[in-house]
């Protein structure tokens, strides 16, 4: 990985956390933050519980979506690629995202003399969408893909999945991974290319350490609950929760929408978001994403917009949180992995994994002939 111009190791994560966080006190931001039902935004929890049938209504419209015939389907991913007429509103939207590959010569003229940083979703962006979240591997080739790119420019994955499991599928010691959501952030240890101690790596910043137990026990509380509805799973994420319905019948979606509000209840620190079929249970605390990103760049010196080009990319709603923390420091590209139209703050699109795979092929050699 190249750090040149940056260190590796993440020296004060309380002192770059707090100033994300707004000012806490240290001794509450090292393994804390904003316990209670208020996030440091002042935003009620109740409210956004109450409009959890709203958001499962939203995650039912991103899945029919997605299931829509103008689906362009990958080969290389083992599915149809058969070439379809664009969509006129395909191609509106396009015109407002272009395709980070036909506007690769923009990027990478962009990025001339500056330090490129990359952040990686792991599922849907890295690995294709699979029934069984269990089985989302990647594929060796996206993996080779990924290990390039991170010889060339810091990389980090910004995953919903708990940082062990996400390690589990990209199996890579030296990026930095950022799990359940940007709330457990791991780099690879300081002197991971010489010392003996190669695979140790060194635990950075839990912000929703606290709420280790609460999720444990929200994670029974919900297992119980679904248990009596087909194909409902649930992933304990560590500091998040996932509640899938990918595999429940679309008449006991709602169901499953009633029951998660109703574990809820009880637990008024945590609130619930939507994402590719999937209830996303976790700790009221103002840190997501796009926090996680910033927190990753001011640890690792990386923070200079006018000298650091990060590049972001991701397909789900959480990762929102990132494509507008770089379009509001007007700094780098958030990337949106889609098929179909969607209301983004991302700059560029791509379609799926195999464009993925495409572009970070295409920064590897664009880097390797530019120095
Ligand atoms: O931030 P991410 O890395 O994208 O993680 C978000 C969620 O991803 C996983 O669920 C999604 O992918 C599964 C496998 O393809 C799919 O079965 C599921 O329907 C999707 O929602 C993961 O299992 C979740 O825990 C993450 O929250």
């Amino acid at each position: 990985m190249d750090l040149s111009n940056s260190s590796p190791v993440i020296t004060d994560p309380v002192a770059i956390s707090q100033q994300l966080l707004g000012g806490l006190p240290s001794n509450l931001m090292q393994f804390s933050v904003m316990p209670g039902g208020y996030s440091s935004s002042g935003m009620n929890v109740g409210v956004s519980r109450l409009k959890i049938e709203e958001v499962l209504v939203n995650g039912l419209l991103d899945a029919m979506k997605s299931s829509s015939p103008r689906r362009r389907l990958n080969v290389a991913f083992g599915e149809d690629n058969s070439s379809e007429e664009e969509d006129p509103a395909y191609s509106a939207w396009m015109a407002k995202c272009p395709s980070a590959l036909a506007s690769f010569k923009q990027i990478v003229a962009s990025a001339q003399g500056k330090k490129i940083a990359v952040f990686l979703d792991y599922d849907g962006t890295l690995s294709p969408i699979v029934d069984d979240p269990d089985k989302a591997v990647m594929s060796p080739v996206m993996r080779a893909a990924v290990r390039n790119v991170a010889k060339y420019f810091p990389t980090a994955i910004v995953s919903g999945r708990s940082r062990n499991k996400v390690f589990e599928f990209v199996k890579l010691k030296e990026l930095y991974y950022a799990g359940s959501h940007g709330m457990d952030i791991m780099a690879p240890s300081a002197n991971h290319e010489h010392s003996a101690e190669k695979s140790k790596q060194a635990n950075l910043f839990q912000p929703a350490h606290d709420f280790l137990p609460m999720i444990d026990e929200v994670t029974k509380s919900l297992l119980q609950v679904v248990s009596g509805i087909e194909g409902a799973t649930v992933e304990n994420n560590k500091f998040c929760v996932s509640v899938h319905y990918r595999n429940v019948a679309e008449k006991d979606w709602k169901l499953v929408a009633r029951l998660v509000n109703e574990v809820l209840e009880a637990f008024p620190r945590l609130k619930v978001t939507n994402g590719r079929m999937v209830l996303e249970v976790r700790p009221v605390i103002d840190w997501d994403k796009g926090k996680a990103v910033e927190f990753l760049l001011q640890s690792l010196g990386l923070n200079d917009s006018e000298n650091v080009i990060p590049i972001y990319i991701g397909d789900d709603r959480t990762d929102e949180d990132a494509f507008k923390v770089l379009r509001q420091r007007n700094c780098g590209y958030g990337i949106l992995v889609s098929q179909v139209p969607k209301e983004t703050e991302a700059f560029y699109s791509l379609r799926d994994p195999s464009e993925v795979m495409e572009f970070l092929n295409f920064l590897v050699r664009w880097k390797k002939h530019s120095v």
